[in-house]
């Protein structure tokens, strides 16, 4: 199953929110929707979700306009929205139905994930004497209790300690292998990389770079060098501006273009005590600082 956002164009009022955005996501694969605060990722789900339309644009599904009948969504708000006061499997039960389940379905789902969650024990209780982090893991099992086919996780991982991220770092491995399209919005750049198979990073409304992270890393330029040395004032002086010391105390070179990677190495290698010389290899935070831009863009 393919999901697509093609040619999506929103403003509210006077304000443009989204201009032309278009990206893919892969059942069996999990997807980063990546951007600044403001950039337009929860404009974009909430228009995939059918929340509200699109000023013009699509949302396909294996190339047809999505059926909401056909096709479930869950989606885990990063604006927790259930009731405090309210018994836990009350309102579960409540969402559940919401979504179609029958009421002895939703019963037995929710008290899966409520053990599979290690939740059990709070079945009956209400909402607000849980601790944060179990109230998100309450939440959670409102975006899947009824099986969805899109599973949308915004900020999943926050407010969870380790031994919780681990539990649901398992879910989410099993909602893939499952074959569900998992679609993940997140500032936390290493969870996306452990996960993401491709990603789309939005920059004020537009998306300024979208496909299969493997190929977004190997396709970026190789025209960096970093060294690990003792010696690295010698390097500086010798290097000028091209030469920059990283936050780790690494020296970074960059390079007049990548096909003088081999004479720059062997240069350094053979005039200075080098300890470790390598081409670059960019992080997810690397290239989310490079595409997602550097205005602030709430207004
Ligand atoms: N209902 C609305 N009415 C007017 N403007 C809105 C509305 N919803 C969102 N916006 C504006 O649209 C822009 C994109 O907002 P959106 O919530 O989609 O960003 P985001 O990428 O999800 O940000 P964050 O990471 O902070 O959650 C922002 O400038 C926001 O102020």
């Amino acid at each position: 199953m393919i999901l697509e956002l093609k040619n999506i164009e929103k403003s509210f009022g006077e304000k443009k929110v989204l201009t032309g955005v278009s990206f893919k996501a892969e059942g069996g694969k999990a997807f980063g929707l990546l951007g600044r605060n403001g950039a337009g990722k929860t404009t974009s789900i909430r228009i995939l979700m059918d929340v509200f339309p699109a000023n013009s644009g699509e949302v396909l599904i294996d190339g047809q306009p999505i059926n909401y009948n056909k096709i479930g969504i869950g989606y885990l708000p990063e604006e927790r929205g259930l009731y405090p006061k309210k018994i836990i499997i009350d309102q579960l039960t409540y969402f559940a139905e919401l979504k179609g389940m029958s009421h002895k379905a939703a019963v037995q789902s929710i008290d899966y994930w409520l053990g599979r969650l290690g939740m059990t024990e709070y079945r009956n209780k209400r909402l607000d004497t849980l601790s944060k982090g179990n109230q998100q893991k309450i939440q959670l099992i409102t975006a899947l209790a009824h099986d969805p086919d899109i599973v949308i996780l915004d900020e999943p991982f926050s407010g969870l300690d380790p031994v919780n991220a681990m539990l649901l770092k398992d879910v989410v491995k099993e909602q893939i292998a499952k074959g569900k399209i998992v679609l993940f919005s997140s500032h936390q750049m290493s969870y996306i990389e452990e996960f993401c198979d491709s990603i789309a990073i939005l920059n004020n409304g537009v998306v300024a770079l979208h496909g299969d992270l493997h190929d977004i890393k190997r396709d970026y330029p190789r025209d960096r060098l970093v060294v690990r040395t003792e010696t690295p004032d010698a390097i500086k002086a010798d290097f000028g501006s091209s030469c920059t010391v990283m936050e780790n105390g690494d020296l970074m070179i960059r390079l007049g273009s990548p096909s003088e990677k081999k004479t720059t190495m062997t240069r350094l290698v053979e005039n200075y005590d080098i300890d470790e010389v390598k081409v670059f290899e960019p992080s997810l935070n690397d290239i989310f600082v490079e595409y997602a831009g550097d205005v602030a863009q709430e207004d």
